[in-house]
């Protein structure tokens, strides 16, 4: 990033909303997974210090369950985390916690990133490029090209795809404030599995980003072992 790019970017406000309001039932843990030990170290800080690494270096919004806020005290009392965040209550599904972490975004002209929580390997080079095209664009949404052949099942058929046309989709997905905020005025769908989703239906276009395949979403019991192999493997900034 140059010098000047850097300079016009810094004084634009950023926010980060880190949705955690979730329960993870598939993980069937007996805490939700965002807050179990990857290497000593519950998963929600690894994904609020990549943020933090950030040059855009925005102001941190985290989405926690109801039931969780005296916890998530005590985690950070435990760890001596001292990365400041305001925190806001989740909602039912991921889109009510997304529209609750927007109620403390009141400025316009802002940057907004929302993350997953359970992302915890997110590059901080990944969010700064995320930002910047949001910046020019609007729209940044983190994505891959799909590693395997992909087919689509439908009544009963399966059809092969164009794979090279085919992204897998990540977070951060960062927009700014006023489209994001305009877009989840409109009514909940189930259709709305990230905000790429509810922006494009409010009929803005999606500019994809390069991700890393690393940006793994712990969903599932193996994630866990497989982000504590990758974490390790990363250097500690
Ligand atoms: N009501 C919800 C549901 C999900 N999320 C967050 O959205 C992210 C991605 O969702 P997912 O992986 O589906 O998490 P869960 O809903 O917790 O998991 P599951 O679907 O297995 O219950 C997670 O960081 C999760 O905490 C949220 O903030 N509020
Ligand atoms: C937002 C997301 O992580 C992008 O891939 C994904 O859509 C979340 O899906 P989930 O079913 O809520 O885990």
């Amino acid at each position: 990033m140059s010098s000047n790019h850097e300079s016009l970017f810094s004084n634009i406000p950023k926010y980060v909303i880190i949705v955690a309001g979730g329960s993870g039932s598939r993980m069937q843990s007996a805490i939700p997974k965002q807050f179990l030990l990857v290497n000593g170290k519950p998963v929600l800080m690894y994904t609020i210090e990549a943020f933090n690494n950030t040059e855009a270096n925005p102001q941190i919004i985290l989405v926690l369950p109801t039931d969780y806020h005296e916890y998530w005290q005590q985690l950070i009392k435990k760890h001596t985390f001292n990365i400041p965040h305001q925190l806001v209550t989740g909602g039912e599904t991921r889109f009510h916690s997304v529209k609750n972490g927007l109620t403390l975004i009141t400025d316009h002209e802002a940057l907004v990133a929302v993350q997953d929580a359970v992302r915890p390997l997110t590059s901080p080079l990944t969010i700064d490029e995320a930002y910047q095209c949001a910046n020019e664009h609007g729209t940044a949404v983190v994505a891959v090209k799909s590693r395997d052949s992909i087919r689509q099942v439908k009544d009963g058929k399966s059809v092969s795809l164009i794979r090279d046309e085919i992204y897998l989709v990540q977070t951060p997905q960062t927009f700014k404030a006023s489209l994001l905020r305009k877009a989840y005025e409109q009514p909940f769908s189930p259709n709305f599995t990230d905000d790429a989703s509810v922006v494009e239906q409010y009929g803005a276009e999606i500019k994809l980003t390069e991700g890393d395949h690393s940006n793994i979403k712990i969903t599932f019991p193996e994630d866990i072992a497989i982000a504590e192999l990758l974490l390790s493997k990363k250097p500690q900034v």
